[in-house]
């Protein structure tokens, strides 16, 4: 895949009337490079996609698709055809004139658009069920007859706005994988919203996440998951854990002071942007370890803290804890139970502790400040 330069958009920004809902968009995506952009609802990631398609103009920047603006072409100048959530299939059209009704609108010879239509029906799995009306087909196959209409034209550039999240679990797990593969097989660049975490994961070369219309952090899944550059990040990817900490940078380590529940422990700073003061300690639950009080010593570099299970479920694979650590609340994996009033140790990996200083701009009335280097909430 050659990096860069296929799609691009500079400065891009968006609003609806006084309301401003994308800024400072700057993206570059490669020719047949899959994209998702991942964000909670209302960040602007539907807004994204729109305007990419053309049906929205942006209110600043530009959108240039193989070195050429494309910001004021109509949508169907562009290359792209976009794949909706909720199908959009004529109803009272069979499978074949669904898939073929792009060709259609473009004036393509009938001979002509029903051998695509064929190929299209073959390669989506979709033989047999040309003359059924949408009504009679499943979710997964209703997806694929719109997946088909949007390809039929011969897009470089498939936008799909949240294709899958009509369908149920089982079928989604699937139709994920067959996008994907038709997707690399095709070498069509892609831009997927969602704002489901797993399906970005699985589905995507990179993960664009937005965060209240500005770009988050981009990078791939790996690094995205491994490497958040905020907190906010941190969470929306799963570490939900959060203990507020002190301490001092000495170096590339950070040395987080003791505290009521956690003694002295140093982590590396590796490329975070932390200084010395208090910071918020992120972790996902499956990344602590937990263990009797007594196995403290045993546990290798992170940091470990001492709490007492507050509640225990199974949801399945592993024991679920909540722990309670001074006043805060975290959740602690473990293949073993421990039982609820049972002390316990949390033991959190440095390379899976994440370190954020509190942004400087936040009110200091949200902004909790703990005695130094005390664990509080
Ligand atoms: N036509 C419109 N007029 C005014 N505001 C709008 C309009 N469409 C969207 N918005 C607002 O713009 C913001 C971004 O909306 P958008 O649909 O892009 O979000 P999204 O990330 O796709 O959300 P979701 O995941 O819920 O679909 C939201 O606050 C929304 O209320």
């Amino acid at each position: 895949m050659e990096r860069g330069g296929f799609l691009e958009l500079r400065g891009v920004a968006s609003r609806y009337g006084s309301t401003q809902v994308l800024a400072d968009i700057d993206l570059s995506i490669s020719k047949g490079e899959f994209v998702a952009l991942l964000g909670a609802s209302g960040c602007g990631k539907t807004t994204l996609l729109r305007l990419l398609a053309g049906f929205i103009g942006p209110s600043a920047g530009e959108v240039k698709v193989r070195h050429r603006d494309v910001t004021h072409l109509p949508p169907d100048k562009r290359g792209m055809a976009l794949v909706f959530q909720s199908y959009a299939l004529w109803p009272h059209m069979t499978v074949a004139q669904n898939i073929g009704y792009g060709l259609k609108l473009k004036g393509v010879p009938r001979t002509e658009i029903a051998t695509r239509v064929a190929a299209m029906q073959s390669l989506l799995g979709l033989d047999g069920l040309e003359a059924r009306k949408p009504s009679a087909l499943s979710g997964g196959q209703r997806q694929r007859v719109a997946l088909g209409r949007a390809l039929a034209v011969d897009p470089e550039i498939l936008l799909l706005d949240e294709p899958l999240s009509n369908l149920d679990a089982r079928i989604r797990l699937t139709v994920r994988h067959e996008l994907r593969a038709l997707q690399k097989r095709l070498g069509i660049t892609a831009i997927h919203v969602t704002h489901d975490r797993e399906e970005a994961m699985v589905m995507a070369d990179r993960i664009v996440i937005l965060n209240a219309g500005k770009i988050a952090q981009q990078g791939t899944p790996e690094e995205v998951y491994n490497c958040p550059a905020s907190a906010f990040v941190a969470a929306f990817m799963g570490a939900e854990n959060v203990i507020h900490l002190d301490g001092v940078r000495v170096g590339g380590q950070f040395v987080i002071a003791e505290g009521a529940a956690n003694a002295v422990a140093g982590v590396p700073v590796l490329d975070r942007p932390l200084t010395s003061g208090p910071v918020e300690a992120r972790f996902r639950p499956e990344a602590a370890r937990l263990l009797a009080e007594g196995e403290i010593a045993t546990v290798g570099s992170g940091i470990t803290f001492r709490g007492e299970v507050a509640a225990v479920s199974y949801p399945g694979g592993h024991w679920r804890h909540v722990v309670r650590i001074g006043q805060t609340e975290i959740m602690a994996d473990g293949t073993q139970a421990f039982e609820p009033g049972a002390r316990v140790a949390v033991h959190v990996p440095a390379e899976a502790l994440f370190l954020f200083n509190a942004p400087a701009n936040e009110p200091a009335s949200t902004v909790s400040r703990a005695p130094s280097g005390k664990v509080y909430a």
